[in-house]
């Protein structure tokens, strides 16, 4: 549904996107996560047709951006990452005046707009004013907005932030729903678990680069395999890190000071087996400790280079 290949932006000296690739497939609810400054905001507005890359193409349903722009905006509803001030409208006069927008007859807005406005949970404020809405309200009403010419593909900026636990829980729900109607929705955020529980594929971009890319399941999965061992050792840690890289329930060994940090992907009995193997070849160890590791740093980990 949407394809990325090599996209460049410069903004003066500044590379914003260096060669971003990558592929959304219809129906997939794809969470685009990466730290600020990292370029999602800038490929969202390229894909939106409202900024143009240096180089690059970027497809939505088969239209490229640039040169398809009016097909492809029949094709998105997007929302920024920002809520503009809407003195006097009222949340049904504010989704009216952005279907009168897209030439739909008033007949038809006034078929729409309830259904909206339930779908969002808002039929109770359709009176009220915009701007006295709660923030978590404002996001889905601007997300009734991006939904008024039904279109197939939802790009959202940072729908998620600001928002408390309960206005998230919310919107994921609302998400749920639209993706049953087998819409492809680009999200994005720089929470990565806030993102987790909201999509099944995840790209992470740095620097205007992907440099991670994966099935969410799939790494909850890989995630659920392995975990971190923390090893503190009086001396004798290199010797020691050699003797774990030989074990073949070791994926990676790195040093921390005094400790060592160990990726593991064995069960409980083969762990025991590695502390009692240490223990009986002398190395000095002090102190150990498990941890399942940081969403971001497994994640980064097990999907290093699949999307670069
Ligand atoms: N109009 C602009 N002029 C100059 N530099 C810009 C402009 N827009 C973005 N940038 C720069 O491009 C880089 C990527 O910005 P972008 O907004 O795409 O990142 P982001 O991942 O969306 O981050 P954020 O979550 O903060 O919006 C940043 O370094 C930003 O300062």
């Amino acid at each position: 549904m949407i394809r990325i290949q090599d996209l460049r932006k410069r903004y003066g000296k500044m590379e914003a996107l260096k060669g971003l690739t990558l592929e959304i497939e219809k129906g997939t609810v794809f969470g685009f996560v990466g730290p600020n400054g990292a370029g999602k905001s800038t490929t969202m507005s390229i894909l939106a047709t409202l900024l143009e890359p240096t180089s690059g193409k970027a497809y939505v349903g088969g239209y490229e951006v640039t040169e398809r722009p009016k097909e492809v905006r029949k094709l998105i509803g997007y929302m920024p990452d920002f809520f503009g001030v809407y003195d006097n409208l009222t949340a049904e006069e504010y989704l009216d005046f952005y279907g009168a927008n897209y030439d739909i007859p008033l007949a038809e807005r006034k078929q729409i707009i309830p259904q909206l406005l339930e779908l969002v949970n808002l039929t109770h404020k359709r009176d009220a004013y915009v701007d006295s809405l709660s923030r978590g309200m404002k996001q889905r009403l601007g997300l009734a907005r991006c939904l008024v010419h039904n279109p197939e593909v939802l790009i959202l900026d940072e729908p998620a932030s600001g928002l408390d636990p309960r206005a998230r829980i919310e919107l994921r729900e609302i998400l749920k729903e639209l993706r049953d109607m087998g819409k492809t929705i680009i999200i994005s955020s720089h929470i990565l678990p806030e993102l987790a529980e909201m999509c099944d594929v995840i790209g992470i971009v740095e620097e205007g680069n992907l440099v991670a890319f994966g099935r969410v399941d799939e790494i909850y999965t890989k995630m659920q395999e392995k975990k971190l061992l923390r090893i503190r050792l009086l001396d004798r840690i290199e010797e020691t890190m050699e003797h774990l890289r030989q074990q073949p329930t070791i994926a990676g060994v790195t040093q921390e000071g005094n400790w060592i940090a160990v990726g593991f992907t064995g069960d409980d009995q083969q762990q025991v087996e590695l502390f009692r193997d240490l223990a009986v070849s002398g190395y000095p160890v002090a102190a150990f400790n498990e941890d399942q590791g940081d969403l971001e740093e497994i994640f980064l980990e097990i999907t290093k280079g699949v999307g670069s």
